[in-house]
């Protein structure tokens, strides 16, 4: 076994440990939450940032803001109470990673009747699977890229985006979630979506802002830039399984994770893996901590 790992490349356990150490002993001068943190928890933001603890450790704290300030989406994680929605066909993960070993997900906003889902709900969708997906080794490595298909977009989706909504919306893409965005890529976007994105644009860091592409309706030419015609679903220009079949069976993952979603929304961190017992760094920082009065 050496220098290699189940589900992931090959990585150094050294750099990861030691990032562990350090990222929890910041945490635990940070959050007082922070003696309960799992190395499994921790992991996914260290590898979020390249090993680098201290923008590990504010991703962490702008996780739990997040958390805190869009209880009405973090807090109901419910993926049977969505159903209809899902069962439209709105959302998949795509079975095979891309090239460089990213998560694929799908979004085709067209499937969102306005009148029947309120957009807190829909972007539940992709707090759950974010929450299923960030707890792969391969997803916390090489990420996720998106694909949002725009088929369809109306005023009426447009007048549940607020402000409000968009800056949750950029939050999550640029400094509040353990995930690595690699790619955004729109697709059918009407002109009148340009309004849309205008609202969450300035809201975006420059590097995500880099990652965005605009395919327009001509995508099958352009997309197959980006991603083989061997994952892409025949709907989107590629030769991998139909677009409807990927939703079903990604409403199936999610339906089976029906109860862990649940115990993530209701933990006051998100952590629900097994804290460390008596960990020795957290009683060396108290112990600091008190000496330093
Ligand atoms: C961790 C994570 C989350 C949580 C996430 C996304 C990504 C890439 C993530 O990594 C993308 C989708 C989003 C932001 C939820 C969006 C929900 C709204 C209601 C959909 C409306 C349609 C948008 C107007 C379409 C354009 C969106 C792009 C400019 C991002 O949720």
């Amino acid at each position: 076994m050496s220098g290699s790992q189940p589900g992931g490349n090959p990585e150094d356990l050294e750099p990861l440990c030691l990032g562990l150490l350090g990222l929890r002993r910041r945490a635990l001068q940070e959050l007082s939450s922070a003696r309960t943190f799992s190395d499994q928890f921790l992991t996914k933001f260290l590898r979020a940032r390249d090993l680098d603890v201290e923008l590990s450790l504010k991703l962490l704290l702008n996780y739990q803001r997040w958390r805190r300030e869009s209880p009405e989406i973090s807090r109901c994680l419910s993926p049977s109470s969505v159903l209809g929605l899902l069962n439209t066909t709105y959302h998949a993960v795509l079975p095979q990673r891309d090239h460089s070993g990213s998560r694929v997900l799908i979004y085709r906003i067209g499937q969102w009747d306005p009148k029947d889902w309120l957009a807190f709900q829909v972007f539940s969708v992709s707090l759950m699977t974010s929450e299923i997906i960030s707890m792969e080794t391969e997803t916390q490595m090489q990420g996720l890229k998106a694909i949002f298909d725009l088929q369809g977009w109306s005023l009426g989706h447009a007048l549940q985006v607020n402000p409000s909504l968009a800056r949750k919306m950029s939050s999550v893409l640029s400094d509040s979630f353990p995930l690595k965005v690699r790619g955004i890529h729109l697709v059918n976007e009407p002109m009148f979506f340009r309004p849309v994105f205008a609202m969450i644009r300035p809201f975006l860091p420059d590097k995500i802002r880099q990652r965005i592409h605009m395919h327009g309706a001509a995508f099958q030419e352009t997309l197959s830039d980006f991603f083989s015609a061997s994952i892409l679903p025949p709907e989107y220009g590629g030769e991998g399984p139909g677009i409807e079949g990927v939703c079903q069976d990604w409403t199936n993952e999610l339906l089976q994770s029906e109860t862990l979603l649940q115990q993530i929304a209701t933990h006051p961190t998100g952590d629900i893996a097994i804290p460390p017992e008596d960990c020795w760094i957290s009683e060396r920082v108290e112990a600091e901590q008190l000496s330093e009065g």
